[in-house]
C-alpha cells in the first residue's frame, strides 16, 4: 500500500485538545492533580513514573479518542488488487480510515460523546484492555511514525503542567460543546482560558 504525503500539524494539535478537554472539566483537573500531588508532588516526572500515574494514562487516551486529532488518518491507496473480506478492492482505489468513527463505536465505548477517563481503569484504578481499541496513530505498517515520542510528550506535557498551573474558564464563559473545527486535523475552536500559577508549597 502506498501513502498519500501530509504535513505534520497533529502535534500540537493533540496537545491543544489535551488542554481543551482538562479546562473544560475541573473535575478531572482536580484528579489529575490530587494523583500528581500523591506520587509525586513538585518533582519532574520521568517516564518510568507513567505506571505509577494510571489516571493520567486514562485522561490522555480518553482524549485521544474523543478528540480524534486526525480524523481520517491519511489516505492510502492500494497499488494492487486486493481481496479483503470476500470483497475486490481494485488498484489505485483510495482507502480512508474513519478513526472518528472507531473512537465512538458504542459497542465498544459506551456513551461514546461522554468525556469519561474512567472508562480505561478497572476497579483498583489500573488501565483497561480497552485502551487498545483507541487508535490516534492509526495501525499497522504505515501508522504514525511518531507515535512512541508523542505518547512520552503528552505524558510529560500533561504531568508537568497540571504540576503548575491551573485552568478555568473566564468568568461568564461556558464551554458546552466538544464540536471543533474540521480539516485533515481536528482541533477546538478557539476560546479563552485564565491560567493560574498553582501554590508549589507540597
Ligand atoms: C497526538 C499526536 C499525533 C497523532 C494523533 C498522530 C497521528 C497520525 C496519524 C493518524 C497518521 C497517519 C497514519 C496512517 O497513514 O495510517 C500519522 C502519520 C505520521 N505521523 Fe503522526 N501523529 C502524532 C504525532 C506525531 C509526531 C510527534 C510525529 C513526529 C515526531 C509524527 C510523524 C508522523 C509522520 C512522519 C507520519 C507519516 C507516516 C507515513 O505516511 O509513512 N506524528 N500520524
Amino acid at each position: 500500500m502506498s501513502s498519500r504525503p501530509h504535513g505534520g500539524v497533529e502535534r500540537n494539535v493533540g496537545y491543544h485538545n489535551e488542554l481543551d478537554d482538562t479546562v473544560s472539566s475541573s473535575e478531572v483537573q482536580a484528579k489529575l492533580h490530587a494523583e500528581i500531588t500523591r506520587t509525586i508532588g513538585k518533582q519532574l516526572f520521568a517516564i518510568r513514573d507513567r505506571s505509577e500515574i494510571p489516571y493520567v494514562e486514562a485522561v490522555i487516551l480518553e482524549t485521544l479518542r474523543i478528540g480524534s486529532n486526525v480524523p481520517l488518518a491519511v489516505t492510502h491507496f492500494v497499488n494492487e488488487d486486493v481481496s479483503f473480506r470476500g470483497f475486490l478492492i481494485p488498484n489505485g482505489t483510495t482507502i480512508i480510515a474513519n478513526v472518528t468513527s472507531v473512537h465512538h463505536d458504542p459497542s465498544v465505548f459506551p456513551d461514546p460523546f461522554a468525556f469519561r477517563p474512567e472508562r480505561f481503569l478497572d476497579d483498583s484504578g489500573r488501565i483497561l484492555q480497552a485502551s487498545e481499541q483507541v487508535i490516534p496513530f492509526s495501525m499497522g505498517q504505515m501508522s504514525c511514525i511518531g507515535e512512541s515520542i508523542a505518547r512520552i510528550e503528552l505524558f510529560l506535557y500533561v504531568t508537568r503542567i497540571v504540576q503548575n498551573v491551573e485552568f478555568k474558564l473566564p468568568a461568564g464563559c461556558k464551554r458546552t460543546t466538544l464540536n471543533g473545527v474540521f480539516g485533515i486535523t481536528y482541533r477546538p475552536e478557539d476560546y479563552n482560558v485564565d491560567i493560574a500559577k498553582r501554590n508549589l508549597k507540597i
